[in-house]
């Protein structure tokens, strides 16, 4: 999507071929920075610590981490080793085991010394066919978009509450919960975005914000308690967020909050839902509770990141010194509460039957 007046990916391959370009995400809104991934550590360190994000990001990232890895080593052990470095670096997202696989899957047949460059080729495919699911998912969601649009006869905007960062950022490009706000926009309907600020790394304010405003498109930055409020008060129209892994019955686990949203949004009869490509579903589970969920470090609660007036990135604590904090990064909204799921293949209910509908060679096998 848009940066300025370039047209940008959110990892692509250098120049020269074979170094792997991502955009620092920590450094946003503040700065915009490339940086350059040139061994499968670095890949690994852009993962644990959120250069990349968001769990399509995270599968292409890890995609590109085997090819880096692959050229010091292309061997049967290395193949195996890779991958395993890779799946340890985020639990949630359930894209990184599934890249892992899929490369796995594609490079242990052939002989080592074509193992590089057939890696780069498949890495290639993943990130070509998450535009293209991506940009899908947009044309489906669309559709709710629309008619809500009718329905308020074409004269307010359509106001979307959506929570973390799901946009373009978090994928290679579009975007899943918010690629369909991309679609409206392009299509005419007018629409106005509440971002949650999503505490305590603030996606929404660091991300979310800075994609929408890059797009003109309108929204407004809102506390992460405040979404409850503005349903009761008639001011939302549909809630759409991402999901780092979906159970084969339609559970969704997303960023920690998501499950506040989901319940407000049924006490107030707002549609809530969910917007995923297939790699997002782990077919091995049936019950959202089994979804290791990230802890991460008490810091990034106790401390927060700004941009001091003159110009200079800084960190202020929050807290009482001796105050311990406890991090979970994601939590589990159980389908019941999930009005559908919006993916690439059409819109279904958030069950196993709704999902097996749409992917029925995964559900069956
Ligand atoms: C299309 S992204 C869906 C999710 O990955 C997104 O909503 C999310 O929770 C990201 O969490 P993050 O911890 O920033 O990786």
């Amino acid at each position: 999507m848009k940066v300025g007046d370039r047209h940008y990916h959110s990892i692509w391959l250098a120049d020269d071929g074979w170094g792997v370009e991502i955009i620092d995400q920590t450094r946003l809104p503040h700065r915009f920075e490339v940086v350059r991934l040139e061994t499968l550590a670095d890949a690994c360190r852009a993962i644990s610590d959120m250069l990349v994000r968001g769990a399509p990001l995270i599968g292409a990232t890890a995609a590109y981490g085997f090819c880096l890895g692959l050229r010091r080593d292309s061997s049967d052990q290395a193949l195996l080793q890779i991958g395993e470095q890779l799946v340890r670096c985020r639990p949630t997202a359930v894209n990184l085991r599934w890249a892992v696989e899929r490369m796995r899957l594609v490079l242990a047949p052939l002989p080592a010394e074509t193992r590089v460059e057939a890696a780069y080729r498949e890495a290639g495919r993943i990130c070509g066919e998450d535009v293209a699911t991506n940009e899908a998912i947009g044309r489906h969601g669309v559709e709710l978009i629309r008619r809500i649009w009718e329905e308020k006869e074409k004269k307010t905007p359509v106001n979307i509450l959506t929570h973390c960062n799901a946009g373009w950022l978090a994928t290679v490009d579009w975007g899943t919960a918010l690629a369909p706000v991309y679609r409206a926009v392009q299509e005419g309907i007018a629409v106005h975005v509440w971002v949650d600020e999503t505490r305590p790394r603030n996606q929404g304010a660091h991300l979310t914000a800075w994609e929408l405003a890059a797009h003109g498109i309108d929204h407004h930055l809102i506390v992460d308690n405040a979404g409850g409020h503005l349903m009761q008060h008639g001011m939302v129209d549909i809630c759409i967020v991402g999901t780092d892994r979906t159970t084969a019955s339609g559970d969704v686990c997303n960023k920690i909050g998501t499950y506040l949203k989901a319940l407000a949004a049924r006490d107030n009869n707002i549609p809530f839902y969910v917007a995923l490509p297939g790699s997002t579903i782990d077919w091995t589970l049936t019950d959202g509770r089994e979804i290791p969920i990230e802890e991460r470090d008490q810091d990034e609660i106790l401390r927060v990141w700004g941009r001091e007036e003159g110009g200079d990135l800084t960190r202020v604590s929050i807290a009482p010194e001796q105050t311990p904090a406890a991090n979970p990064a994601f939590d589990v909204t159980p389908a019941g509460l999930v009005t559908g799921l919006i993916t690439e293949r059409g819109i279904c209910p958030a069950s196993r039957e709704g999902l097996a509908g749409l992917y029925p060679e995964e559900a069956g096998a």
